[in-house]
């Protein structure tokens, strides 16, 4: 059951399906926000700054071609994973104020980015498949708002967010039901 899961925040492994059907999205937005952990692990500690706008521009020019090819709009869906992008580094930013503040908090292994950006390209595809699946859903701005709310609602309890990915993904849910215009 998915609400006997149990373990610690950050790192429980994702056993609850959220409810909804939006459910599947806000899994794999906070399954995202999860990774950022990883890619703040990967930079902590280094010269690496948490901004880097080359891979930024390269992830948003490839979720435009990839839309383009399911028939979303490009825009649309630019300005999700833009969202996406600044909630991760809400992520990053407080977990290095936090392992700042609490140098036995930090990690003590250092994940190797290159890795850790493969993943998260396997989940920029899946998450723009669910983009896809929901375009319906989404395209009802009132169905959808209450859907995102339950949806996001659930996953918080499920996956037992600390506050700091609950705002994260308060951010990177903002653009779900955004008005579909093509
Ligand atoms: O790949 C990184 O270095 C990340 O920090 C991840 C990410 C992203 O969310 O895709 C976030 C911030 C960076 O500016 C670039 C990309």
């Amino acid at each position: 059951a998915p609400l006997a899961a149990s373990g610690r925040t950050s790192d429980t492994v994702m056993t609850g399906k959220s409810l909804g059907r939006l459910g599947s999205l806000t899994d794999l937005i906070v399954e995202r926000l999860r990774v950022s952990d990883d890619v703040a692990a990967s930079k902590f500690g280094t010269d690496r700054p948490i901004d880097d706008p080359v891979r930024e521009q390269q992830v948003l020019d490839g979720v435009r071609k990839q839309a383009a090819d399911l028939g979303l709009d490009p825009d649309a869906v630019a300005a999700f994973f833009q969202d996406q992008i600044t909630a991760s580094k809400i992520v990053q930013r407080g977990l290095f104020a936090r392992w700042t503040a609490h140098p036995d908090e930090a990690p003590t292994t250092r994940p190797d980015l290159a890795q850790i950006r493969a993943r998260l390209d396997q989940l920029t595809t899946a998450l723009l498949q669910q983009l896809d699946t929901t375009e319906d859903l989404r395209a009802k701005p009132r169905r959808c708002t209450a859907e995102l709310a339950f949806a996001v609602d659930s996953t918080v309890v499920l996956q037992r967010l600390d506050p700091l990915h609950r705002r994260a993904l308060r951010t990177a849910a903002k653009s779900v039901c955004a008005r579909w215009t093509r």
